[in-house]
């Protein structure tokens, strides 16, 4: 389903008052809300509000929210692009190296050299076998952020074939939980978490979003690594900073170089800093704080 961003200008302190009334107002659906920084000098703020299924719809309640605080503006439309991206995901079946990472099949074992962290990976059911570009640029962001933040926890939301998650606890020997919305894919992770000797290390669990009583259980994590589209990332976003530790890391990616600003903004609306941008074969992987 296209996804549309409503937006409008705004002062500061408008879009402060117009960002809190919003979440509230729309609450239930969970859209995203953003406000971003133009131009400081000049206070102009631009609020997005991302819309799916009827816009019009939601621009009429996004109205009467503007009405009803006295601050009614012009607004705009644009659409934003879908993406298939499954589609364009097992490209090749050759080993994959991302920073220290060597992800492979079991035919090129042979290749592995001393000194790389080995990931095995059986192309199967599930997305991941360390071809795709979000799937290198993640593997080389966690590398960096690992050595530089040393996490206690990891939560790899869409798993996958779990290739992040074996990543992330051979490289830092941390607990990771490993979910996914697809019950094939969980047990694809699970299979993986075992053949790569980390099962102690990886929990695999069928849950879509955030929604698993395992979360209050596991969470706050000192480090996120979501490789979903950029809608639902956005979406994403509030509970994302629900469950992230104070000055924890989140790493984004199945995102379209287009599609980079609208996630930030996203993300910097829950208080989230953007710390760099890696670009990999027209995707990108973002690194962002809280
Ligand atoms: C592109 S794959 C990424 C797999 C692996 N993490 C990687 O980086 O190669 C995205 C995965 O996210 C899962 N997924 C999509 N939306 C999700 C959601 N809302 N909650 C949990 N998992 C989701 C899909 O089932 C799919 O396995």
């Amino acid at each position: 389903m296209t996804q549309t961003r409503l937006y409008f200008i705004a002062r500061k302190i408008e879009a402060e008052c117009i960002f809190a009334a919003l979440e509230v107002a729309f609450e239930d659906e969970g859209l995203p809300i953003a406000v971003i920084e133009v131009d400081e000098d000049r206070d102009i703020h631009e609020v997005s509000l991302y819309a799916d299924g009827d816009v019009d719809v939601v621009e009429a309640r996004l109205k009467d929210t503007l009405t009803g605080l006295a601050l009614p503006k012009p607004i705009e439309r644009e659409t934003l692009p879908d993406v298939d991206w499954v589609t364009r995901s097992l490209e090749g079946l050759k080993p994959v190296r991302a920073g220290r990472f060597f992800v492979h099949g079991a035919h090129d074992r042979d290749s592995r050299r001393s000194g790389d962290l080995a990931i095995e990976i059986e192309a199967g059911l599930a997305f991941g076998t360390g071809h795709h570009g979000t799937t290198s640029g993640c593997l080389e962001m966690l590398e960096q952020v690992v050595r530089r933040e040393q996490p206690r926890n990891a939560l790899d939301l869409g798993t996958g074939s779990a290739v992040l998650a074996i990543a992330l606890a051979k490289l830092a020997h941390i607990p990771v939980l490993a979910t996914d919305i697809d019950p094939v894919a969980v047990k694809v992770a699970a299979g993986n978490a075992r053949l790569n000797h980390v099962k102690a290390l990886v929990e695999a669990v069928t849950a879509p979003g955030f929604h698993h009583p395992i979360f209050a259980a596991r969470a706050p994590f000192d480090l996120i690594v979501a490789n979903i589209l950029a809608r639902p990332l956005m979406r994403l976003a509030p509970e994302m900073a629900r469950h992230i530790s104070l000055g924890g890391s989140i790493v984004l990616s199945g995102i379209l170089d287009r599609q980079r600003d609208a996630v930030v903004s996203a993300y910097v609306g829950q208080q989230f800093r953007h710390v760099r941008t890696l670009h990999r074969e027209g995707w990108v992987t973002i690194h962002l704080k809280r």
